[in-house]
C-alpha cells in the first residue's frame, strides 16, 4: 500500500491517492469526517480552523460503500481559498505588480529559507503554502481508511496528548490511566486527566499572550497486533524503522521512542526485558511490555507503544530575528496567522501515521488484492501462533 497528497495550504483543494488497499473494505465516511474534527480541535488552535470545516469527498477507488482494488481518490476542500483566490490561482498568470502576501523575512524552525534555497523560490510563499501542517488534514483522511482496515482485523488504535510544554520552559503531564479510550473522546485536549487541563489551558494561555508557542508529546497505542509483523530480516523491512519514519515524517515531530523509550539507556537488562509467558487460550505473551510490543523489528503480540515529541510552533507573534532575501538587511520574521500549539491535532496526525505504517506492513505481509482472503489469513496466522 502506497499513498500521496498533493494541495497547497491555501489553494482549492487537498488530494489523496492511496494505493494497494485490498477490494471488498467497506469504507465508513462518517467515521473519516469524525477523524478530521478530531483533527482540528484542542485548544491553542488559530483562527484557520473557524473557516475550514473538514470533509473528506471520495471520488475514486469506492463504490457503494466498498473499495474495488483500485486506487482510492479523496478530496478536502480549503474553504480559506475562497479570500485567496487572486493570490493562489493554479492557473491565471501572476499580476507582477501584486505583492500582496509575497514572503521575503524567513521564520526560523520553518521550512520558508531552506526551501527557497532548495527550490529556488524568491517568494517564499511557495515554500510555506506545501510546507504547512494544512497537509496533514489529507494524512489523517488517508489514515482514516487505514483505521478502518485495521479495525476489521480486530487491530484498533488510540492516540492523546500526553505532555503540554509550559511557558517556563516546564513540562505538564497527563496521566497514564486504563479506559484510555473513553477518556480520550471525552474532553477536547485528549489528555486522560480532566484536572490538569486548565492548567494546560492555562500554560496556552501565557504563551499566546507572550507572543510565544509550546510544543508536547504524544502517545499511541495499538491493541490487536499480532506477533510477527514486520522482519528482523532486511534494514527496510523492520517495523520499527518504518513506523518512525512515518512518525518523523509528521511536521514539527522531532523525536519518536517505543515502549520506555530513551529511559532503557539507564536501566539494567532484568527490567528492561519483557519475561515471556505462555498459555493454552493466549499461547506465548510478555510479563511487562517495557519494549511497547517490538522486538526485532516485529510486533510480539503485545499493544505496539508509540511517543511522539513535537516541537513548538515555529511562527512566533513576537518574532526572531531574520534577514530579508531580498535587502539582506536583519528584519523580523514574517507573521503568518498561526497556532499556538498544535499538540491535540498532533496526536490524531500521529494515531494516523502509525496507522499507515501498520497497514502498508499488513499489505505486505498479507493478500492485499482481497480483503475477505486477507481477514482469513491473519485469524490462521493468528492461530498459527497460539498453536507454536
Ligand atoms: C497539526 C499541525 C499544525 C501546525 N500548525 C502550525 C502553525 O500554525 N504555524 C506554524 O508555524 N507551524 C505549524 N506547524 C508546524 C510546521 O508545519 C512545521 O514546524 C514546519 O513544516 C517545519 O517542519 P519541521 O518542524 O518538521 O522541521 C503545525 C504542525 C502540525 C502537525
Ligand atoms: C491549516 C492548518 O494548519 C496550518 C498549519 C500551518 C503551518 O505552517 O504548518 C500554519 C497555519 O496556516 P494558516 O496561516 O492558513 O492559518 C495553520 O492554520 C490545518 O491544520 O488545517
Amino acid at each position: 500500500m502506497e499513498f500521496m497528497t498533493a494541495g497547497e495550504s491555501h489553494g482549492p483543494q487537498l488530494t489523496g491517492v492511496i494505493t494497494g488497499i485490498p477490494a471488498g473494505l467497506a469504507i465508513d465516511v462518517t467515521s473519516i469526517n469524525d477523524a478530521l474534527a478530531k483533527r482540528q480541535g484542542g485548544y491553542g488552535r488559530g483562527a484557520r480552523q473557524k473557516i475550514e470545516h473538514d470533509q473528506v469527498q471520495i471520488v475514486g477507488g469506492v463504490r457503494h460503500g466498498v473499495t474495488l482494488g483500485g486506487p482510492i481518490a479523496l478530496v478536502i476542500v480549503n474553504r480559506d481559498h475562497d479570500h485567496w483566490q487572486a493570490i493562489m490561482d493554479p492557473v491565471a498568470k501572476a499580476n507582477p505588480e501584486n505583492t500582496l502576501r509575497q514572503v521575503q523575512r524567513p521564520r526560523a524552525g520553518h521550512a520558508d529559507l531552506v526551501g527557497g534555497q532548495k527550490y529556488g523560490h524568491r517568494d517564499l510563499r511557495n515554500v510555506l503554502e506545501r510546507s504547512s501542517a494544512r497537509e496533514t488534514a489529507m494524512k489523517v483522511a488517508i489514515g482514516a481508511v487505514c483505521e478502518q482496515l485495521l479495525a476489521a482485523l480486530g487491530i484498533h488504535l488510540v492516540g492523546y496528548v500526553q505532555s503540554v510544554g509550559a511557558h517556563d520552559g516546564g513540562r505538564i503531564e497527563t496521566d497514564d490511566v486504563t479506559a484510555i479510550k473513553a477518556a480520550v473522546n471525552a474532553n477536547d485536549l485528549r489528555v486522560l486527566d480532566a484536572n490538569r487541563v486548565s492548567a494546560i489551558h492555562a500554560a496556552i494561555d501565557d504563551a499566546r499572550h507572550a507572543g510565544d508557542t509550546l510544543g508536547g508529546t504524544v502517545r499511541v497505542v495499538a491493541n490487536g497486533l499480532p506477533a510477527g509483523i514486520g522482519s528482523y530480516t532486511t534494514a527496510p523491512a523492520k517495523l520499527d524503522g518504518q513506523i518512525a519514519a512515518a512518525v518523523m515524517s509528521v511536521n514539527a515531530i522531532k523525536g519518536v521512542a517505543f515502549g520506555d523509550g530513551f529511559a532503557v539507556a539507564d536501566r539494567p537488562g532484568s527490567t528492561v526485558m519483557d519475561a515471556i509467558t505462555w498459555d493454552a487460550d493466549h499461547g506465548y505473551q510478555r510479563a511487562s511490555n517495557h519494549l511497547g510490543g517490538l522486538e526485532g523489528g516485529m510486533t510480539n503480540g503485545m499493544p505496539l507503544v508509540v511517543t511522539a515529541a513535537m516541537k513548538p510552533i515555529p511562527t512566533l507573534y513576537h518574532p526572531l530575528p531574520s534577514v530579508n532575501i531580498e535587502t539582506k538587511a536583519v528584519s523580523l520574521a514574517n507573521v503568518e496567522r498561526s497556532d499556538t500549539t498544535a499538540i491535540v491535532p498532533a496526536s490524531i496526525v500521529v494515531e494516523m501515521a502509525v496507522a499507515i505504517a501498520l497497514t502498508q506492513a499488513l499489505c505486505a505481509q498479507f493478500d492485499d488484492s482481497n480483503f475477505a482472503r486477507m481477514k482469513a489469513q491473519v485469524a490462521a496466522y493468528r492461530e498459527e501462533l497460539r498453536r507454536f
